[in-house]
């Protein structure tokens, strides 16, 4: 039974074997890699926005400190420098350094300029606007009062920064002779106006601060005055020239914040101060901020790469398993080992197949009559106890040739065996369940539920073989019949037995008759 199902199974898949088996597996494989790929897509994605939030979070960091750096600290050394020096200063002071006279201001400027990085050059003017600058120059004459850097209206303690302007003199080391000046009107104790004191803002040595940083990103630091002109930057040939395009400034309305620059495809991060009017700007190239994740990523790439390899050859290697269990599995069930047969499924297949035909052939002798070609009094004994135990109704008839042991003495056994053929030809093309019950006895299960239907049907086998013209002369073959019927709680005795009485009744009422139901 087993085998049976096992060859009907492969024979089965080995006619579909190029359609649904390689199209299961396909679905199979793509539907086991569905997950894969969504944790795959997850995974890259989270990633990415991964790498963009640590960048910005990294770059805004950077611009503030950068800021905090280049442009907080040294304004806030400035402010304790200029307060710690203005908080002793009178007008005599001031009138004293200005005078030909030597004060202690003589001293004290000199050092602040010579000692601090911030300042190229300081000038003290008093309130009439006579001034002296230190170091000395030979600058033209001017007025300090029409100096953009002299503060209009300022604030005691305030530190007002100008925006870059064109210096006078020309040998100041800034390109293009520009200048940034950072002033502070001075009040006496009174609060009355005695003088001012400027300083030119040594933007070299304050770019100087953010030159030896190894910035994240490759990031470019630039600290940018409103108008656009370059004042802190590493290269500091640069200075003064116009580095950033004005729409940048345009979009930096916040205090601090960042933007994506299409046209020059950069990220630009900025800081914004009003006092002096500086921007700084950290700046990204695009393909700098890809490069640095492209790592991470392509590590991700080959580790995905080399488990989707590893997938493939394990469902390679479980396919291959699979049909060598299977094969040994029928090869051990049947005695037989791998190395005999060879570890194909074909060879199981066809060794299956052959068995199952064989199988087919002995069952089918087993069940027919050799003579007659009907059903034998073995099957019949199965069906008929089947039939009567599921309790379905039927009809059933005994027939027997009359005088057979006659025809048998006149006209030999083999005539008598071409009788019997005969009539168990014409007996099987009119009914389908007929069995040879033994020697020249037929029987006849009828399962239809039409008594009158069943009459007929045995009448015209009677008249056939009535009418039958035989080769051999005077011979005549005619049989009795017997008929009976199931009824609910009939046994097979019972039945068997009605139609047997049946049969002996039309054997003593002169044969070639049918005695059906009273
Ligand atoms: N040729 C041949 N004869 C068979 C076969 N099976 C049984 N017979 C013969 O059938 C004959 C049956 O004869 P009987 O049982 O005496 O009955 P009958 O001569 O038919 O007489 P009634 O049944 O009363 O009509 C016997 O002679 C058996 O040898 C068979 O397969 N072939």
């Amino acid at each position: 039974m087993f085998s049976v199902l096992f060859i009907t199974c492969m024979e089965h898949c080995s006619q579909v074997k190029n359609t649904i088996s390689h199209k299961s597996i396909c679905v199979l494989t793509a539907c086991t890699f569905i997950p894969f790929f969504i944790m795959f897509l997850y995974t890259f994605i989270a990633m990415d926005i991964r790498h963009k939030d640590d960048f910005i979070e990294t770059m805004t960091r950077f611009n503030d400190n950068s800021a905090r750096n280049a442009i907080e600290r040294p304004i806030q050394e400035m402010q304790l420098l200029l307060h710690s020096l203005l908080g002793q200063l009178t007008s005599k002071d001031i009138e004293g350094y200005i005078s030909p006279s030597h004060t202690e201001l003589n001293s004290i400027i000199p050092s602040i300029v010579n000692s601090t990085t911030f300042f190229e050059a300081v000038i003290l003017s008093d309130k009439e606007g006579n001034y002296t600058i230190y170091p000395e120059n030979h600058a033209e004459k001017f007025n300090v009062k029409e100096r953009p850097w002299y503060p209009v209206s300022a604030r005691k303690d305030e530190i007002r920064f100008s925006v870059p302007y064109k210096a006078i003199d020309k040998t100041s080391k800034y390109n293009n002779g520009m200048a940034v000046t950072a002033s502070m009107n001075i009040f006496n104790d009174h609060s009355e106006f005695v003088g001012n004191i400027a300083f030119d803002l040594d933007l070299h040595n304050l770019s100087a601060l953010i030159k030896n940083n190894h910035p994240p990103y490759h990031a470019r630091f630039k600290v940018v005055s409103y108008d656009g002109n370059l004042l802190m930057y590493s290269n500091t040939k640069e200075l003064f020239k116009r580095a950033i395009p004005q729409a940048w400034i345009e979009r930096a309305k916040e205090s601090e914040g960042h933007f994506f620059d299409v046209a020059t495809k950069s990220y630009v991060f900025y800081r914004v101060y009003d006092n002096p009017e500086w921007i700084a700007f950290s700046i990204v190239n695009e393909a700098n901020f890809k490069k640095h994740g492209s790592a991470e990523k392509y590590f991700f790439f080959l580790t995905s790469l080399a488990c989707l390899i590893f997938y493939l050859v394990l469902l390679f290697i479980i396919k291959l398993y699979f049909k060598q269990a299977i094969t040994a599995l029928y090869l051990n069930i049947n005695g037989l080992s791998i190395d005999e047969k060879g570890d194909s499924i074909k060879t199981v297949s066809e060794s299956l197949r052959e068995n199952s035909k064989k199988l087919e052939i002995a069952i089918h002798d087993a069940e027919t009559d050799g003579l007659t070609n009907l059903f034998t009094r073995k099957k019949f004994d199965a069906d008929f106890y089947d039939l009567v135990s599921a309790k379905n109704s039927f009809y059933f008839a005994i027939i027997d040739v009359d005088n057979f042991k006659t025809v048998n003495d006149t006209f030999g056994h083999n005539t008598g065996d071409v009788v019997l053929t005969y009539l168990s030809k014409v007996g099987s093309d009119i009914f389908s369940n007929i069995y040879r019950f033994g020697g020249e006895e037929l029987v006849v299960i009828y399962p239809e539920n039409n008594y009158e239907k069943f009459y007929t049907l045995l009448d015209i086998w009677r008249k056939t073989l009535e009418q039958k013209q035989w080769r051999e002369e005077g011979l005549n073959v005619t049989f009795s019949c017997g008929v009976s019927a199931w009824h609910e709680g009939s046994t097979t005795d019972e039945i068997l037995k009605k139609a047997d009485i049946r049969l002996y009744q039309a054997k003593n009422s002169g044969k070639n008759c049918i005695v059906g139901l009273e």
